[in-house]
């Protein structure tokens, strides 16, 4: 057995408490063996965590990770434009090698800010699931399946692909990939189609996952055209099961949150996504006091402009306020939960926890820093004053792909230079 020790730092225990432990590892398993003060085993590798603080790593439960490309591309515009006018058109672009390289990219990003499992919906997933193999992640990876303004065999077709990326893919990277069926949304893929792809992928034993109720326009035209709300038309769908996760679900009425809770349906919170593109405020308290399971996800780097999950925290406790005219809604041990456990349960992965027998899979978060004194409150910390450039280590399914910032499963130069040059000819590309 190869064992890896995180010694000398505080440990982020699964009650959201934190004490003050090492970890021992092992890398052949990928488990924790043991979490405590006076370790037994023997020691190949240790990684310091003095003056710092050992989280969960952390789960970004919706993600367009090849979008990176993008990045500060096309701004300040509401999603249906951005989308229609911007992002739609130079995707029309993308080649494999690009999706390859905006996804490495992002994965890079994702290790540097101490992510470690994420749940992404895109075109050309195989490049993506290359892209995780060689860095290391977990993931939950889909085909985004749009019919609008495709023939009838083109959306056929596209959801097709669909189902065979969630049956070929599932299981690879040593079991680090799982799949999901993945429409895009309730208004970008016709009823027709979720009516029968969907019970296929039920067959394939996958869960569901899709944009919804992210802005007031994607919830009119179902209200108009079908009567009802957009959470109930999806679970006359079969697409409300407890497997299943939404991205968004900004405008959800009282009616769709008990359905939800319900359900067990989980719905993943993307603050700065719905901030940026001027979705609305998601009402996160009100669903955790449903019973809700909420997680948080970055949504792409083009509506974010970054993947930091601890940016995200912030955005989510700060917003969280704001929906709720509450000061104490969607408080530090919350919004932690939410960024950890909360977006495992929800994309279905086992992740996202510190124990004996978990997946080791965590960050260490240097303390040592100006906006980290005092040490009042480390969950506080990581809620609103922690930043990606603290994370020091990174650990997934038990091998370090980050020591002392540098990352280790990914030559970071020659990423940062190939998909710099692939997003510039790109753009070239799309405005030819
Ligand atoms: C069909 S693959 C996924 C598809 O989703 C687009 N996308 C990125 N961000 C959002 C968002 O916030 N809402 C809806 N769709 C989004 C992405 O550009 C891909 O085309
Ligand atoms: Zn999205």
């Amino acid at each position: 057995m190869t064992t890896l020790a995180i010694t000398g730092g505080q440990v982020l225990l699964p009650d959201i408490t934190v004490a003050r432990a090492d970890v021992l590892i092992d890398q052949d398993d990928g488990e924790i063996l043991e979490i405590g003060d006076d370790l037994a085993g023997d020691v190949d590798e240790t990684l310091d965590a003095s003056d710092s603080l050992v989280t969960p790593g952390f789960v970004n439960g919706h993600c367009h990770v090849a979008m990176t490309l993008l990045r500060g591309y096309a701004d300040d515009k509401s999603l249906d434009a951005w989308l229609q006018e911007d992002i739609w058109p130079t995707e029309a672009e993308l080649t494999p090698e690009d999706v390859n390289l905006g996804a490495k990219l992002g994965l890079l990003e994702m290790i540097k800010s101490g992510t470690t499992a994420f749940a992404d919906m895109y075109f050309m997933v195989p490049q993506i699931a290359d892209a995780v193999e060689e860095a290391g992640l977990r993931a939950r990876l889909g085909h985004g399946i749009v019919t609008v303004a495709s023939d009838d065999e083109e959306a056929r077709a596209d959801a097709r692909e669909g189902l065979e990326v969630a049956r070929e893919l599932d299981g690879r990277a040593d079991g680090r990939i799982s799949t999901a069926f993945m429409p895009h949304s309730l208004t970008t893929v016709g009823a027709e189609y979720l009516d029968e792809f969907v019970p296929q992928a039920r067959e394939i034993g996958v869960p569901i996952h899709y944009h919804a109720n992210e802005t007031a326009n994607e919830v009119a035209p179902i209200v108009e055209e079908r009567g009802v709300r957009p959470m109930a038309y999806a679970a006359e769908r079969g697409m409300v099961e407890p497997e299943d996760f939404i991205a968004h679900g900004v405008h959800l009425d009282e009616s769709e949150i008990a359905l939800l809770a319900e359900a067990g349906t989980s719905v993943i919170h993307c603050p700065a996504s719905n901030m940026k593109l001027a979705s609305g405020m998601a009402p996160v308290q009100r669903m955790l006091d449903a019973g809700v399971t909420v997680g948080i996800g970055t949504d792409g780097a083009a509506s974010n402009n970054d993947l930091s999950m601890l940016d995200e925290a912030r955005d989510a406790a700060m917003i969280g306020k704001i929906a709720g005219e509450d000061a104490s809604a969607v408080p530090a041990e919350a919004v932690v939960e939410m960024m950890t456990q909360g977006s495992a349960d929800a994309i279905g992965l086992d992740t996202g926890y510190l124990e004996e027998g978990a997946p080791a899979d965590l960050a260490v978060i240097d303390l040592e820093q100006a906006h980290l004194t005092p040490r009042h409150d480390l969950v506080s910390h990581l809620a609103y004053a922690a930043a990606a450039a603290d994370v020091r280590h990174t650990v997934c399914d038990g091998q370090v792909l980050m020591r002392d910032r540098e990352v280790l499963s990914l030559d970071a130069d020659a990423v940062r230079t190939q998909a710099s040059e692939a997003a510039e000819a790109l753009v070239a590309r799309a405005e030819e």
